[in-house]
């Protein structure tokens, strides 16, 4: 166990830290904060969830002279949600060195970002927005000492190398450069290299690419059962709050729409919205005003909200490492987390693809009967009635409970609450668009995968549930024609 207090930190930031409730460092911070603090250029790889924000926040705010008033540190994400959560936590870290940091993101006043330029020592950009303050001279960067690239390989691949390149020319040539995420492919690292100075690669060692505390499932389910079966496993597992990934917009919308039509609290989040929806969907999620966010990648990266319970990929991702980012919106900082992926008979091998990039195995669960969603609906019933079995104030409820008791049956009187309890399943029908199944370039069709037969769905180890019909069916191929990879389509 490593503490803050052997990094030999200020008071102020070990004070914050404290007050944040950490106790001691992750592995990656117990790596690349000393580097950080040192000076080094470091490209930091590991896991979702596992802290990488303060890994690099912390040597930057120790960094920081809080009496010059400018900036002096440099973060870019690739989304404007993303640059509003850094911010926030870099201001928790900095808050009692006095350090302050500001998100600046397309969307928002240019001019009321100009003013407040000008208290805050850190800013965290969107590349674009970023540019353009850059090329109206409305953001002076001479005084940068550090900038960090936070989900560098998003960011490098999704063409944003131009002005990756252009943002860093535009700081000192005497900067510290880090970069961080929690996949960084050969290619993005190779090309990070070049931007950077004898950069020191920090890996964290772990089997997996995905963190341990997320059970991760599929279902093998043909396109047009998915939704049925996303409400029946909502119904079964009852999520606290879950985000479910669709692959584009339309989707996104039509899969919202679905849910919010079969009674749950659903809403969607996407490219095409504005900046003031994004942000109240995303607000009234992380306050649990809505229980399911629905959402293309532009959620995938980085989001930080802790109770997320359950990520269900409606669809699968085109990019294995988009699998990683999707799914590690839950289990963070060791939490239990769940995921369930839906694979479409001909998406075997995109899933064959993950498993060989995440080092895991995905566990293949059977498609829940509306038998076992029922059961599921009237276990929470149940649990409801026994946790209610521990609140006070029962006693003034004794006196008619046993009357009743005296006229009828116990196990009727449950039922009967039981019955009044259980959420009716609301079945409307609900069509989708039909979208076209993602294909791997050159895959070869799946052959049998490994890995043993498929788990019945159940909503916790203790409790299995009965297979019920609807096993899913062998479904074939057209033959063995291999699929061209449409590479990124700019959907999100
Ligand atoms: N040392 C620590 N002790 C306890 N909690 C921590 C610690 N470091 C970070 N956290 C918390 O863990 C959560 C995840 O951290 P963070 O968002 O930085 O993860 P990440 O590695 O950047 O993940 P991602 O790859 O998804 O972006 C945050 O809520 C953060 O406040
Ligand atoms: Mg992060």
């Amino acid at each position: 166990m490593t503490t803050f207090n052997s990094l030999g930190l200020s008071e102020p930031v070990l004070k914050a830290l404290d007050f944040m409730g950490f106790e001691e460092t992750t592995p990656i911070q117990e790596q690349t904060i000393p580097l950080g603090l040192e000076g080094k250029d470091v490209i930091g790889q590991a896991q979702t969830g596992t802290g990488k924000t303060a890994a690099f926040g912390i040597p930057m705010i120790e960094k920081i002279d809080k009496n010059v008033r400018s900036v002096q540190g440099l973060v870019i994400a690739p989304t404007r949600e993303l640059a509003i959560q850094v911010a926030e936590e870099v201001n928790r870290l900095g808050k009692n060195k006095g350090v302050r940091a500001l998100p600046i993101y397309g969307g928002s006043n240019m001019d009321r970002q100009i003013r407040a330029l000008k208290d805050n020592h850190i800013v965290v950009a969107t590349p674009g927005r970023l540019l353009d303050h850059i090329r109206r001279k409305t953001i002076k960067l001479q005084n940068v000492h550090t900038a960090v690239l936070d989900e560098a390989d998003e960011m490098l691949n999704m063409g944003f190398i131009d002005d990756i390149r252009d943002i860093l020319k535009s700081l000192p040539e005497e900067r510290q450069t880090l970069l961080f995420s929690a996949t960084m492919p050969k290619e993005i690292r190779d090309i990070a290299t070049k931007l950077m100075k004898q950069p020191e690669e920090v890996k964290v060692k772990a089997k997996e690419m995905t963190v341990e505390n997320i059970e991760q499932y599929y279902i093998e389910i043909p396109e047009k059962h998915k939704f049925d079966t996303l409400t029946r496993l909502m119904d079964i597992d009852a999520p606290a709050l879950a985000i479910v990934f669709g692959r584009t917009k339309r989707r996104v919308d039509e899969v919202s729409d679905g849910l919010q039509a079969r009674g749950f609290r659903a809403e969607g989040i996407h490219g095409d919205l504005t900046q003031g929806k994004r942000m109240s969907v995303l607000n009234k999620f992380k306050k649990g005003r809505i229980e399911i966010l629905v959402a293309t990648d532009v959620a995938a990266r980085g989001l930080d909200i802790s109770e997320v319970s359950h990520v269900y990929n409606f669809d699968i991702p085109q990019d294995p490492e988009s699998y990683v980012h999707r799914i590690g919106r839950t289990g963070r900082a060791g939490r239990k987390g769940k995921s369930i992926s839906f694979v479409t008979p001909r998406e075997k091998a995109q899933l064959n693809l993950i498993e060989k990039l995440t080092k895991k195995e995905v566990e293949r669960l059977s498609v829940p009967s509306s038998d076992e969603a029922r059961r599921g609906q009237q276990q929470i019933a149940v649990e409801k009635l026994i946790e209610t079995t521990g609140h006070q104030g029962l006693e003034k409820y004794q006196q008619s409970a046993s009357e009743l008791l005296e006229q009828y049956d116990a196990s009727d009187l449950i039922a009967a609450a039981l019955k009044m309890m259980t959420k009716e399943r609301n079945e409307v029908p609900v069509r989708l668009s039909s979208v076209q199944p993602i294909s791997v370039k050159g895959a070869q069709r799946n052959k049998g995968k490994g890995g043993g037969g498929k788990k019945p769905y159940r909503k916790d180890g203790k409790r299995p549930y009965n297979k019920h019909g609807n096993k899913s069916r062998n479904y074939k191929g057209k033959g063995n024609r291999s699929f061209q990879n449409k590479g990124r389509n700019n959907s999100k």
